[in-house]
């Protein structure tokens, strides 16, 4: 197993080790990139404030989500085709994520079917939903539901995809042994990019469907006794409109800076949905049955207590566990995990905050707050 001690040291080797075009469309990002690199730089800008003298011998990271026991609030992201990065694919990375006793969302672009994952052993996941037909939707919510997955994660940030040009340049095309199992004989005859292009972004752009909509939500929602989740809001209107149709939860996203360039990092707008399940004019509304997720740029165990600093009952990783994936297999993905996890105790312990609980508002201070000092 590689000899690494931070999630970005796995990324380093995955540069090395994997085909350029693989390791370009996993790390990419639309445009400019600029949210993708905002989604880290807003987590610099955080400053954390411990406190000091309180009995930090006992630690405890667990957490529930949706009633679900798990070790700590660090979950798995969905993220397409794992099998790019491994012979395993989703396969290891289910089994890493049950061993850590973890959620992992299960992507509908996946190079393993929903019954192939849940074969791997017991586990909670959640499935991804994106809907290229309302009808192909459906029977795969039906199936998740059958094969034991705990939530549906609707994306809605994903009419067609972004403009991620590092994909566009390298014409970027599925190998011969890799499909999306889960949406197979969609646009197989965009098996070869257009030029220049990306296969991907062409079967999207052809196939999704656009015209979902708030009432087709609702409509979905009813298909499933699941509890169920909208991922890619990052407004406060946006997350007042999922409470008013009772989602159960709500995943504060910009899909890893990939769709649209120049929205603000997430977590810099975290706090603006969170406090919604707070504040007066929404509270009986959501009656704390809606708790608030974030994901993006999370690299460092400090990034998710800044995180549920700000208000989040959990956090997604997607891109660490796919070059942890690409460089060490199921071990790999265990590792990050783990990684990612003793940084999150290490910074709980020396800020002072034994339990999840402990963590608040004042546990950290943004730049729009008046630093007590110049210094
Ligand atoms: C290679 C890749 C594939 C992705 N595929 C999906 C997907 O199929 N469905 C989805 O909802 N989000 C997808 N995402 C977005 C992730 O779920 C998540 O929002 C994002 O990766 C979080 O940012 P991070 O990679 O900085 O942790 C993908 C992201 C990456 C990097
Ligand atoms: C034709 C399906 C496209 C899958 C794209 C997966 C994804 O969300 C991503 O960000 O990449």
């Amino acid at each position: 197993m590689a000899r690494v001690v931070n999630v970005d040291e796995y990324e380093d080797l995955a540069r090395v080790k994997m085909p350029k075009m693989y390791y370009d469309f996993y790390a990419g990002g639309a445009e400019d990139k600029w949210t993708l690199r905002e989604n880290r730089s807003a987590f610099s800008r955080i400053r954390i404030r411990p406190q000091v003298l309180v009995d930090v011998s006992h630690t405890d990271l667990t957490t529930s989500v949706l009633g679900l026991k798990i070790a700590c609030p660090i979950m798995v992201a969905p993220t397409a085709l794992h099998k790019l990065a491994h012979p395993e694919g989703e396969l290891a990375t289910a089994r890493a994520t049950a061993a850590a006793n973890t959620v992992m969302v299960v992507s509908t672009s996946s190079s393993h079917t929903i019954e192939e994952i849940a074969d791997t052993g017991p586990g909670i996941r959640f499935f991804q939903l994106y809907i290229f037909n309302k009808v192909r939707a459906m029977e795969l919510v039906a199936r998740a539901e059958k094969a034991g997955y705990k939530a549906i994660v609707l994306t809605v940030d994903t009419p067609i995809l972004g403009r991620r040009e590092d994909d566009l340049r390298n014409r970027l095309v599925l190998p011969p042994d890799v499909s999306m199992k889960l949406i197979d004989g969609i646009g197989e005859q965009h098996s070869q990019p257009t030029e220049p292009g990306s296969s991907l972004a062409a079967v999207a752009s052809e196939y999704k469907d656009k015209s979902i909509t708030w009432k087709d939500v609702q409509a979905f929602m009813k298909l499933t006794k699941l509890p169920f989740l909208l991922k890619g809001i990052l407004t406060k209107e946006d997350a007042l409109k999922a409470i008013d149709i009772c989602v159960d939860g709500i995943i504060v996203s910009n899909h890893g800076g990939r769709q649209l360039d120049h929205v603000p990092a997430t977590i810099s707008v975290l706090e603006e949905v969170a406090i919604t399940r707070n504040s007066c004019y929404v509270v009986a509304a959501a009656a704390g049955r809606c708790p608030v997720f974030v994901d993006g740029g999370i690299r460092r165990g400090t990034d998710v207590f800044k995180a549920l600093a700000l208000g989040a009952s959990g956090v997604f990783v997607g891109r660490p566990v796919l070059f942890g994936l690409a460089i060490d297999g199921e071990q790999g993905v265990k590792k990050v995990l783990d990684m990612l996890k003793d940084e999150l105790r290490t910074t709980m312990v020396i800020a002072g905050c034994p339990t999840l609980a402990h963590i608040n508002r004042s546990s950290v201070q943004t730049p729009e707050e008046k630093p007590s000092s110049k210094l």
